[in-house]
């Protein structure tokens, strides 16, 4: 067995997002093993990226290292449950992308005394733009940690969190941020039509400009609020949009749907 193998245990939307990101960036996708009860998606991933599939975990698992347990968080206690007597003889390197699962509960769940990372990844990942939150239970040996951190730097940034109860903040800041930003051009694009834009003008503006935004954000080392004063000219058109924006409350309204998925994120662990 070798911290080369990996095992998948989930093929799905936020898998094929890292499994995607790891080939594309050179890791051979031979070293990937996935297990994936839904035979379409199984096809998929083994067509798309060439990795190895399976139809359950223990097939997935039984040869890796390392295992990124990618499931929905209602059924990770299962899951755990039929890996647990493999991770007792094999202990392997447990990473968890799943919300609101603490590491003790997935510990407990594979028999303890195992090495668990639990990460906070997005989909961004898929294009080695993701940003991912990880923190380490004390089991983990500083090449764990080296192994997990290259494991999500291949795609992502990789942001080591000291208290695991702040992996609420990071899933519900940067784990479910890439839907509020789909959100944001969802909305944008139908504003375009509402102006008289055909749909497809629209869509491009749009887009292009929520891109252009962010790479202004990451690139030139200027904070938003400065970047945002440079569009704005005084009584000027952007000025007319902020004022409405404040004037509605969005600042309130980011504030508290963060707030509702970090308390989310809480109710899936107490509930676990
Ligand atoms: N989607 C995201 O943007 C995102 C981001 C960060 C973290 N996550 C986390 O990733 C996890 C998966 O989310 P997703 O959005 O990819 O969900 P998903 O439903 O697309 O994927 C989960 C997959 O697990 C499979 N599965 C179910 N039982 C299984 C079993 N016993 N063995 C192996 N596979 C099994 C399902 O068939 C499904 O394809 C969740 O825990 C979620 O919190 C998701
Ligand atoms: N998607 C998962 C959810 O919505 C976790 C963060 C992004 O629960």
């Amino acid at each position: 067995m070798t911290h080369d193998t990996l095992a998948f245990i989930g093929g799905g939307n936020m898998a094929r997002s890292l499994i995607g990101g790891l080939v594309a960036r050179g890791r051979p996708a031979a070293s990937i093993h996935v297990a994936e009860p839904q035979e379409a998606l199984r096809q998929a991933l083994a067509g798309d990226f060439g990795v190895q599939v399976h139809a359950t975990a223990s097939d997935a698992a039984r040869d890796a290292g390392t295992w990124v347990l990618s499931v929905k968080p209602q059924v990770m206690r299962s899951v755990c449950a039929e890996l647990a007597a493999l991770a007792a003889r094999s202990k392997p390197l447990v990473v968890s992308i799943a919300a609101g699962v603490t590491t003790a509960r997935i510990d407990q769940w594979l028999g303890g005394g195992q090495a668990v990372v639990r990460t906070m990844p997005n989909t961004p990942s898929l294009l080695g733009a993701g940003a991912t939150g990880l923190y380490a239970n004390p089991r983990v040996t500083a090449a764990g940690r080296e192994l997990a951190g290259s494991l999500m730097s291949a795609v992502s940034l990789a942001a080591w969190i000291p208290d695991e109860a702040q992996m609420d903040a990071v899933t519900a800041v940067s784990g479910s941020g890439p839907a509020y930003v789909f959100l944001l051009a969802e909305a944008m694009q139908a504003a375009g039509v509402a102006q008289g834009l055909d749909a497809d003008t629209a869509r491009d503006l749009a887009n292009q400009t929520l891109l252009g935004a962010a790479r202004m954000l990451v690139e030139t080392g200027e904070d938003a609020a400065t970047l945002r004063k440079r569009v704005t000219s005084p009584g000027g058109t952007t000025q007319a949009a902020i004022e409405s924006f404040e004037a509605n409350g969005l600042r309130r309204l980011v504030h508290d749907a963060v707030a509702a998925a970090a308390r989310r994120g809480r109710e899936l662990s107490e509930g676990s």
